[in-house]
């Protein structure tokens, strides 16, 4: 459906010397719609994203991630609603001339060329005369480190060079807009860690306002400014990540970023008014013995309960206790001198009142 090859190109006439001197790359959906049939992929997607920007569009499969970047990159038409880029209705603006840089999955290499002529080929499409586009892409392979790799096709790299590879194309034109489709889900974890800290970098260098599409929740808290927060075609949360996962508004946020207890029985003082539940995160519960009376105890709430589990995960130790019918999970750095309950330990648990959080159902 996409044509990954045309996705970062633009008319000559239209070219900058750098994207520093390019009008706003704000970009603004209004009220976007796409229906597929009888399917509303998209319900009344409004956003701005501001220039320079690093914005996430985050959620399950299915939740219209990818049709809100394929309306972005002119690939999809909406129903109804409108995009604008710069301050202008892009919607009589067909895909190549919307000056973005895409990079998808699967890589989209021209598999038949190498990948110096990779990089080339939008500056080619530019109009770029040889001599300087033999200098940018030389100053480009030596950023991505790949400079001794200029002569290999695609199918001699590795996975995280291929997409070293798209990313370089990507940037190379100097677009002020890049759009990320999945960009590292082909990679294998410790590889993709590795690449999240790279475009993190290239974002601070070339400040490109970026909009990537992920459904790994660690990779958009990791890599974004802001994260946009799906689900079935309408936007749950818009926020940063550190508020999403401190302060989300639902059920639904609180779950998807992360461990959420949801604690219905065991309460929260006073109740949880009407329409709301009461949130706290794992590592904002203390567990101690019995005996001990914990620090700032009047500012905290208590129960009782009996360990069920005890797991270690690397510096994280986690307890899965049982509260009444409930089960909490406590998560816990290890630290030296710090006692460590084993399943069948009576102890108390607490925290902060105002580490509760109150959610929509
Ligand atoms: N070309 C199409 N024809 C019909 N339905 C479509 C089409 N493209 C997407 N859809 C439907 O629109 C909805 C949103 O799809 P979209 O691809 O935007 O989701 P997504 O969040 O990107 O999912 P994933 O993470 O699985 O890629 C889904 O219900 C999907 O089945």
């Amino acid at each position: 459906m996409v044509n990954a090859h045309t996705g970062n190109l633009a008319p000559a006439s239209a070219e900058r010397a750098c994207a520093d001197e390019s009008p706003l790359a704000q970009i603004e959906f209004r009220k976007v719609t796409k229906m597929y049939g009888g399917v509303v992929a998209l319900r009344d997607f409004s956003l701005t994203v501001r220039k320079g920007e690093f914005l996430t569009i985050l959620g399950p499969s299915g939740s219209g991630k990818t049709t809100a970047l394929m309306i972005l990159a002119g690939f999809e038409a909406p129903s109804s609603g409108d995009v604008l880029i710069a301050q202008n209705s892009v919607a009589a603006v067909p895909s190549f001339r919307r000056d973005q840089g895409i990079v998808f999955q699967s890589y989209a290499l021209f598999p038949h060329m190498t990948v110096r002529q990779n990089l080339e080929f939008p500056l080619e499409m530019r109009g770029m005369k040889a001599s300087d586009r033999l200098a940018k892409v030389d100053r480009m392979l030596e950023r991505v480190h790949l400079k001794d790799f200029g002569l290999r096709m695609p199918s001699q790299l590795s996975g995280g060079q291929q997409q070293r590879v798209a990313l370089a194309r990507a940037l190379i034109a100097d677009s002020p807009i890049l759009l990320l489709d999945e960009p590292l889900g082909a990679l294998d974890r410790n590889l993709r860690e590795q690449m999240q800290s790279e475009i993190k970098q290239l974002h601070r260098e070339f400040g490109k306002t970026t909009i990537c599409v992920t459904h790994d929740q660690e990779e958009a808290l990791t890599l974004s400014d802001r994260i946009v927060v799906m689900r079935a075609g309408r936007i749950e949360q818009v926020d940063t990540p550190e508020a999403l996962y401190d302060r989300p508004t639902s059920r639904f946020v609180a779950n998807f970023l992360g461990e959420a207890n949801i604690l219905s029985q065991v309460g929260f003082e006073g109740g949880a008014p009407a329409g709301k539940i009461a949130m706290i995160r794992p590592e904002r519960i203390a567990i101690s013995s019995l005996a001990s009376r914990p620090v700032d105890a009047e500012n905290r709430q208590s129960v009782t309960g009996h360990v069920e589990e005890m797991t270690y995960a690397g510096p994280l130790r986690k307890y899965h206790v049982r509260v009444r019918d409930e089960v909490l999970v406590v998560r816990e750095h290890v630290a030296a001198g710090q006692p460590v309950f084993q399943p069948g330990d009576q102890i108390q648990l607490s925290w902060l009142r105002s580490d509760i959080r109150l959610l929509a159902e």
